[in-house]
């Protein structure tokens, strides 16, 4: 049994490890943390979980956090940088959803998240967490830096195109839409029901925080710098992300995009190529681990159209940190994480 920590736990990345890792057949949840709700039953708050756990939260604690094997933060950024240096001292993994470890660019993290990073040797060695293009690093990982939501439904979009240098890399766009909960638990005015329901707004448009992350995978899958638009909005739904993608064939010979698209991820388990000419909706991911894609080729003219959808708190967080452990634990790499999405 690997035994997990979860810092973070009373957050919405937080429950979604809690719903799926209380169902996983080789993980026994250790210690979740909350400082605000120290002591309260997690069944008391989440009454989902009554019956599939029997834990309290507590507050983070690093001698608790150290007899684990692995450890999850589902914690805003710039907390588990300060506890990752004597986690990993003492030999134990850690998988953080926040985005303390994804940008290999220190200054550049800095710069976009207005923090001083306390410890920018460990981003060297931490590894980006997306399987479908990470597998054999992950394997050997002791920290990873799990990718972001809407840097995951783009990437994993753009990956078969820029990987076979088969568009302009000059003038990539991401148009991408998140329900709610991508903003997480915590009140604001902007995620009121008044405010985000029966509307659609983009935000971020000079520029946000997954421009750089984004950029930095798809420099890496294309081998050159690419230039890239990402536009972010939000949508009157609470889960999913749905990302339109836009770029430019250089050569306008039909390169067979369909076949490319589903070789590329025809061992990828939660990469689903969808039929050519359909949409995939963020309904048919909701709660599943599942990336759905299309391929597009509008007027059969020189631009390619990439549907992508997932769930932003499983494959695009809670999922996918799991399917990273799975990973590095040598499980089957789909243990735990066979939910089939809801539908309606
Ligand atoms: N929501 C989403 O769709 C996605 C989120 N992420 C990332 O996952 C992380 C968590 O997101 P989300 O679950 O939405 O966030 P929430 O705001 O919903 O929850 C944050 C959690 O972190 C805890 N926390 C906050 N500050 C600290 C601290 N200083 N020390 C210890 N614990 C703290 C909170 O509990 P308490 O204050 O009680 O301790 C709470 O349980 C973020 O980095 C986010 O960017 C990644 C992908 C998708
Ligand atoms: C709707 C909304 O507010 N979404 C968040 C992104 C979700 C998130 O938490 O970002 P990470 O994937 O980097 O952890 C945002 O735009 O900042």
């Amino acid at each position: 049994m690997i035994k997990a920590g979860i810092v973070g736990g009373t957050g919405y990345t937080g429950v979604e490890l809690l719903r799926i890792l209380s169902a996983h057949p080789g993980v026994k949840v250790e210690a979740i943390t909350s400082r605000s709700e120290d002591g309260i039953p997690v069944a008391d708050m989440f009454p989902s979980l009554r019956g599939h756990l029997d834990l309290a939260f507590s507050v983070p604690d690093i001698e608790t956090l150290s007899k684990c094997d692995v450890v999850f933060f589902a914690t805003p950024h710039g907390v588990a940088m300060n506890m990752t240096p004597e986690l990993l001292a003492r030999g134990v993994k850690v998988i953080d959803l926040g985005a303390d470890f994804r940008i290999k660019d220190v200054p550049l993290w800095e710069q976009w998240y207005n923090h001083t990073h306390t410890c920018p040797d460990l981003v060297e060695k931490a590894v980006y967490g997306l399987p479908e293009v990470n597998r054999a690093a992950i394997r050997e990982a002791q920290l990873i830096g799990c990718a972001g939501c809407y840097p995951t439904a783009a990437q994993l979009g753009f990956l078969p195109l820029l990987e076979k240098q088969l568009v302009d890399t000059r003038r990539l766009i991401a148009d991408c839409k998140s329900g709610v909960s991508g903003a997480g638990r915590g009140a604001s005015v902007g995620t009121l029901l008044c405010e985000a329901s029966e509307s659609v707004k983009a935000y971020g448009v000079p520029g946000h925080r997954h421009l750089p992350e984004i950029r930095q995978g798809l420099t890496a899958m294309a081998g050159r710098p690419v230039g890239l638009t990402f536009v972010p909005h939000l949508m009157p739904m609470i889960r999913g992300i749905h990302t339109t993608l836009y770029s430019v064939l250089r050569d306008p010979v039909d390169p067979g995009l369909q076949e490319l698209f589903e070789e590329r991820f025809a061992n990828e388990p939660f990469v689903d190529v969808m039929p050519a000419g359909s949409c995939p909706e963020t309904r048919s991911v909701k709660g599943s681990n599942f990336c759905r894609i299309s391929v597009h080729r509008p007027q059969e003219d020189d631009t390619v159209v990439v549907l992508a959808v997932i769930d932003n708190l499983v494959k695009g967080a809670a999922g996918q940190a799991i399917q990273v452990m799975n990973i590095m634990f040598e499980r089957p790499e789909t243990e735990g994480l066979q939910q089939v999405a809801l539908m309606p």
